[in-house]
């Protein structure tokens, strides 16, 4: 299964450093990193980096095979990435979506099997009522959960989340992040989530990397890595972690304590 490696990536946009020397703990088959920081602090921007969208210096790697250097073709087989864009309303239906990802694709399965990936696909996600439904007239939520969908349809190595549950209510952002969760279990897939959730980082990723600043402060596993001290330094927020009934820590967010610090960029 493929590994994905990650490591001094410095990306320039608009003249100026977004990201300095960012490094990710390697990304193993079945391990889920979350991405977290403030606004602006260029989760996004390393995200597109992954992908090959947007010029960067560093090592981009899969197994040991730079990103830029693999054919269109195999990386979109290996990659796959959601943006933090909901999809557009369409006059297509999530399912007619669907079917032409997996052409797009090229994916293996056709007629009865994809339809069955589909409706399995549809079903975890609360999909099945809206799957003839021109995307036009769905929820921003619902328009998310079919983002997702489209994202695995076609059974990639490596997923690039930004924000996938930004729209989504308590019971689907727990859905769709067990349905991930399951997809790299039962696929030896691996995925990087940029979160704004904490607590969702801290329940379901088995690294969390914190960016501050486009600079990676710390990465490892999500109980060693959010402290209060590292809240306090990278969201100016004053907090307690404490470990719930089910011995996971939890995040008690208890009031700001600074202005915001996430517009500057790295020196
Ligand atoms: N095309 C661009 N040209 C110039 N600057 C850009 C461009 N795209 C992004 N940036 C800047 O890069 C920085 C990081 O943005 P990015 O969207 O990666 O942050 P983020 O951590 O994903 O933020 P958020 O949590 O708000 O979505 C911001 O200061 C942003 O203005």
């Amino acid at each position: 299964m493929a590994v994905m490696t990650v490591r001094d990536v410095d990306v320039r946009l608009g003249g100026r450093p977004i990201l300095s020397r960012v490094s990710l703990p390697p990304l193993q088959p079945g391990r889920l990193t979350a991405l977290i920081g403030p606004n602006a602090a260029g989760k996004s921007t390393l995200l597109r980096a992954l992908i090959g969208a947007i010029p960067a210096r560093g090592t981009i790697a899969v197994d040991g095979t730079e990103v830029r250097n693999i054919d269109r073709h195999t990386r979109r087989g290996l990659l796959s990435y959601m943006p933090q864009a909901l999809p557009q309303g369409s006059s297509l239906s999530p399912y007619e979506l669907a079917r032409s990802y997996a052409r797009a694709t090229e994916l293996a399965l056709a007629g009865p099997d994809l339809d069955r990936r589909i409706a399995e696909l549809f079903s975890m996600l609360g999909l099945m009522d809206d799957a003839h439904r021109p995307m036009q007239v769905l929820s921003g939520g619902k328009r998310q959960l079919v983002g997702l969908c489209l994202t695995v349809i076609h059974q990639p190595a490596i997923l690039l989340l930004d924000e996938p549950t930004s729209a989504l209510d308590l019971h689907w952002q727990l859905a769709a992040i067990s349905m991930v969760r399951g997809y790299l279990d039962r696929n030896g897939a691996s995925a990087v989530m940029a979160l704004h959730d904490v607590n969702l980082a801290l329940r379901f990723s088995d690294e969390i990397a914190v960016l501050k600043h486009g600079r990676l402060v710390a990465a490892g596993p999500p109980a060693d890595i959010v402290t209060p001290d590292l809240i306090a330094d990278v969201y100016g927020v004053a907090a307690r972690v404490e470990t719930c009934s089910a011995g996971i820590p939890v995040l008690l967010a208890d009031r700001p304590t600074s202005t915001a610090t996430s517009t500057a960029s790295p020196g």
